[in-house]
């Protein structure tokens, strides 16, 4: 599997760069970054996954998640995957709405046509990617971690509960907790995996839980002022299923922030160091 380097810039001593390959899991060429910390040679890394929202590319957070500082002083490699299949024949949504197809992946792999070619970002980040980076850096791959953002804390916090000993920790800024109940959910599940809602499940993080599955914890940022709060991310139903399910969940309601990137980055260094701690050794 061969990448080609987009770009490379210097950053807190550190690489961040920018890559291209041609995916198997996709049929599309995807392009993704990655920030490599100043390390020692032969040094192997842990490494956070972050999986970013709907209409993003891996830009968004990589111009503006200012995670980098934390990351060089942490040394913790950064991964920042697209959220969909991109080119020409790439179906998408009907009426180009923003929240489904193109840059709106939900990180399942569909079953349903035109899009079950192309949309399998389940497969992508959890299998096809890892893969990838470990083949091209310095990578402990025992020592990995995932967090998103929205869609993508949807997709960080099912690729935790179901793959619990491969990712150390996982957080979440802002996250779609139960898709299956609210109308960005609804619409993608529907879309990409049909209208039998058991098929769901493995991809709604409150319904996994509910099935029992188990996680060592989960720290969760809200924003008060975000808009998507109370009809799309609805936190209070993470709260709830972990508490019974007794899993830890550290849920933090910002007063003030919105659901943007000048929220994202201002915690993103507490969720860093949180990454980093259980990512020791
Ligand atoms: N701005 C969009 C909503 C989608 C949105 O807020 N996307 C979030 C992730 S769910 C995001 O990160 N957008 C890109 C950015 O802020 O850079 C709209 O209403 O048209």
């Amino acid at each position: 599997m061969t990448i080609q380097t987009v770009s490379t810039n210097t950053s807190y001593g550190g690489v961040q760069g920018v890559y291209r390959h041609a995916s198997q899991a996709t049929g599309t060429d995807m392009v993704f970054s990655v920030y490599v910390p100043p390390h020692s040679a032969g040094a192997k890394l842990p490494v956070v996954w972050y999986l970013s929202g709907l209409t993003c590319t891996h830009a968004n957070v990589t111009e503006k998640g200012e995670f980098r500082k934390a990351c060089a002083e942490l040394g913790l490699i950064f991964v920042a995957p697209d959220t969909s299949p991109r080119g020409p024949d790439v179906p998408g949504d009907a009426n180009n709405a923003y929240d489904f197809g193109l840059g709106a992946g939900f990180y399942v792999d569909a079953t349903q046509e035109p899009f079950a070619r192309n949309y399998r970002m389940w497969s992508y980040v959890t299998d096809e990617l890892p893969k990838l980076v470990a083949e091209n850096f310095p990578v402990d791959a025992k020592r990995q971690s995932v967090m998103g953002h929205s869609m993508g804390g949807h997709g960080a916090l099912t690729v935790a509960l179901r793959n619990p000993h491969r990712y150390r920790a996982a957080s979440a800024f802002a996250p779609i907790v139960a898709p299956s109940l609210v109308p960005w959910g609804i619409k993608a599940l529907t879309g990409y995996l049909g209208p039998n809602k058991e098929t769901w499940r493995n991809h709604d993080t409150v319904a996994l839980i509910e099935d029992g599955a188990k996680y060592s914890g989960f720290l969760v940022d809200v924003g008060e002022a975000d808009n998507f709060l109370k009809e799309q991310l609805k936190p209070e139903l993470l709260q709830a299923a972990c508490t019974k399910a007794g899993i830890p969940l550290t849920l933090r309601r910002q007063a003030g922030y919105d659901h943007s990137y000048y929220f994202i980055s201002t915690f993103m260094g507490d969720h860093l160091h949180w990454h980093a701690e259980r990512l020791k050794g």
